[in-house]
C-alpha cells in the first residue's frame, strides 16, 4: 500500500509535501518521490528508503512551483528494488504528465501487450503505475480536441481508464500548464480524501491525499472523500472540478486499511479507523469470553503498534489489566511492510523487546491486529515465554487472513499465510501459543461498518471473494509465480 498527496497552493509547495508524506510513511517505506510543477516545467527528485533520510536540501530547492505531488511506495507490483519504479512516473505526451499510485492492478499483462502492440507505447519497467499513466495518457491524446485542454476531456479520459483497467488505484496526476487531476477506481478500495484550506488573502488552497491526517495537521479541512469512480481536477489557478466518471460504482473499501494500514487518526469514508480498532477489540473480547476461561488470565497486552487501541478496549471488555510488556524501538519501521522475509523476521527482534516483570509467572493474552504470515506472532511467543510466561494465549483482531490480497497489500502467494491451508489449531501450533482466537468475519465487518453509510468492503484475504469481479483462479495462479520481492 502507498501513500499519496497532491497539493495545489498559491505559495511554494515542496515544503507541504515533504510534511504529508512523513505523515504517510507508514504506508509505505521502499522509495519515495515528490514532482512539482513551475510553469510547464516539472521538478522531480525520486528515492529509495525512506523520506527523513532522503531529500537532501538541495532536492528540496529545486521543486519550485506551487502545484504538486508525492508517493511513498511500498511496492506490490514489480519489484521493491528496482530503481526505475520509484513513482512518481513521467510521460512527455500529451502535455506532459507525472502520476502517483496507489493500488494494485490486475490486469496488467493484457495491458502490457495492448498498450505495447496496439497503442504503441514504450513502457520501462513492470511497475503497474507505469501501465495506469500509460493508459491514460492514450485515452487523453485521443480527447484533445482543441487548443485548450477542458475539464471534461480529461474526464472523459478517467472514463476510457475505468474501461480498461481492472483493480484498485487511487492516483493523482500533474498535467503540466493545467493542474492536478485526482480520481479513484469504481470500487473505492484505496483511500482518497479531499481538503481545503484558505491563505491570508483568503485564496483557495487544496490538498489530496491517502488519509485525513494530512489534512488535519496542515489545517484543511476535510471536504470529502473522493467517490468511487469520480475524477477531481484543479487548475493551476484553483478552480475545482468534478465528475463521475465510472459507468457503475459501489463502494466497498478495503477492510485492511481498517485493521493495519490507515493511522489510527484517519478518518476513510466517513468511518475513524481509531474507532474501529476500539469495535473490533470489543467483539474479540466477547468471542473469548465465549471460547475461554477468562478468569485464567492475568494479562492483557498489545503487540505494538497496530494493536494498541483493539488491546486496550479488549481488556477493558474483559475486565482484565492492560500492560505493555513489549517495549518498541522507535527507529525500526513496520516489519509487515518491509520487502524480504529475512527482513521482516530480522526486524521482529530488532524491534520489540520483551519485560520480564511483566510476564514472570503471569498468563498473559496477547492481542495483535492480525496474524499474515506469522512472522511477528512466532517471535512474540517465544519472547514472552523466555521472559517468563506461564500461559500465552493469542488473539487476532482481524480473521484469519487465508488468500492472496491483489489490490494493494504485498501478500500475493497462499504458501506465504501461516493461515490459508491451516485450521486454527494447527496456526496455534505453528505460532507457539496454548490457544488462539482469531475475530469472525462478520464481527470484523460489523466493527469496520456500524454506524456508517458503508455497506460493502473488499474482505478478500479474509473470504477470498474478490469485490471487482475480475480476479480469476487462473490469475492467482500466475501472481503465485509473478511475485514481488
Ligand atoms: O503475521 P505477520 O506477517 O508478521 O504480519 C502481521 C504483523 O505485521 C504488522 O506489524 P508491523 O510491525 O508491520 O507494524 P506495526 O508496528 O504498525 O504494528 C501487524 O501489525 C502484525 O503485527
Ligand atoms: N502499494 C501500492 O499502492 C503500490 C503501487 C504500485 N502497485 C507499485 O507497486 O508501485
Ligand atoms: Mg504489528
Amino acid at each position: 500500500m502507498c501513500g499519496i498527496v497532491g497539493h495545489v497552493s498559491t505559495s511554494l509547495v515542496n515544503q507541504q509535501i515533504y510534511d504529508s508524506l512523513l505523515l504517510l510513511q507508514h504506508r509505505g517505506q521502499d522509495s519515495t518521490g515528490i514532482a512539482t510543477a513551475e510553469g510547464n516545467t516539472f521538478h522531480m527528485v525520486k528515492l529509495k528508503g525512506q523520506v527523513r533520510e532522503g531529500y537532501r536540501t538541495r532536492d528540496m530547492r529545486n521543486l519550485l512551483g506551487n502545484v504538486g505531488l508525492g508517493h511513498v511506495r511500498y511496492a506490490t507490483s514489480g519489484s521493491a528494488k528496482s530503481e526505475d519504479e520509484v513513482q512518481p512516473f513521467y510521460v512527455n505526451a500529451p502535455y506532459g504528465l507525472v502520476l502517483v499510485h496507489n493500488g494494485n492492478l490486475t490486469n496488467t499483462r493484457e495491458l502490457t501487450d495492448e498498450l505495447f502492440n496496439i497503442d504503441r507505447r514504450h513502457l520501462n519497467s513492470s511497475s503497474d503505475t507505469e501501465l495506469l499513466l500509460n493508459v491514460l495518457a492514450h485515452a487523453l491524446q485521443d480527447q484533445i480536441s482543441g487548443a485548450d485542454l477542458t475539464p471534461d476531456e480529461l474526464f472523459d479520459a478517467v472514463a476510457e481508464v475505468h474501461r480498461r483497467v481492472e483493480g484498485s488505484y487511487a492516483a493523482i496526476t500533474l498535467v503540466s500548464g493545467y493542474g492536478m487531476l485526482a480520481f479513484r477506481d469504481p470500487f473505492g478500495i484505496r483511500p482518497l480524501v479531499l481538503g481545503r484550506r484558505y491563505d491570508e488573502a483568503g485564496r483557495e488552497e487544496w490538498v489530496v491525499a491517502s488519509e485525513s491526517l494530512v489534512l488535519d495537521s496542515g489545517g484543511y479541512e476535510v471536504v470529502r472523500d473522493v467517490e468511487p469512480g469520480e475524477a477531481i481536477f484543479i487548475t493551476n489557478a484553483g478552480r475545482m472540478y468534478s465528475r463521475q466518471c465510472a459507468e457503475e460504482t459501489t463502494l466497498a473499501p478495503c477492510s485492511f486499511e481498517y485493521v493495519y494500514l490507515a493511522r489510527p487518526d484517519s478518518t476513510m469514508s466517513g468511518i475513524s479507523v481509531y474507532d474501529t480498532r476500539l469495535r473490533m477489540g470489543e467483539k474479540l473480547a466477547r468471542k473469548i469470553e465465549r471460547e475461554l476461561d477468562v478468569s485464567e488470565i492475568d494479562v492483557v497486552m498489545p503487540i505494538p503498534d497496530s494493536a494498541r487501541p483493539a488491546a486496550m478496549q479488549l481488556a477493558q471488555t474483559l475486565g482484565i489489566p492492560y500492560r505493555e510488556g513489549f517495549y518498541k524501538n522507535r527507529y525500526v519501521g513496520r516489519t509487515f511492510i518491509m520487502p524480504g522475509q529475512k527482513a521482516r523476521k530480522k526486524s521482529v527482534r530488532q524491534k520489540l523487546n520483551a519485560l520480564p516483570s511483566e510476564f514472570q509467572g503471569k498468563n498473559v493474552l496477547l492481542v495483535d491486529d492480525s496474524i499474515v504470515r506469522g512472522t511477528t506472532s512466532k517471535e512474540i511467543v517465544e519472547m514472552a515465554r523466555w521472559a517468563g510466561a506461564k500461559k500465552v494465549v493469542f488473539a487476532s483482531a482481524a480473521p484469519p487472513v487465508r488468500y492472496p490480497h491483489v489490490y494493494g497489500i504485498n501478500m500475493p502467494t497462499r504458501g506465504e499465510l501461516v493461515a490459508s491451508a491451516r485450521t486454527v489449531e494447527e496456526v496455534a501450533s505453528v505460532i507457539g501459543a496454548d490457544a488462539l482466537v482469531y475475530q469472525d468475519v462478520d464481527d470484523l465487518f460489523a466493527a469496520i461498518t456500524d454506524g456508517s453509510n458503508v455497506t460493502q468492503l473488499d474482505l478478500s484475504c479474509f473470504t477470498g471473494e474478490y469485490v471487482t469481479g475480475t480476479v480469476t483462479p487462473e490469475y492467482l495462479a500466475w501472481l503465485e509465480t509473478a511475485q514481488t520481492s
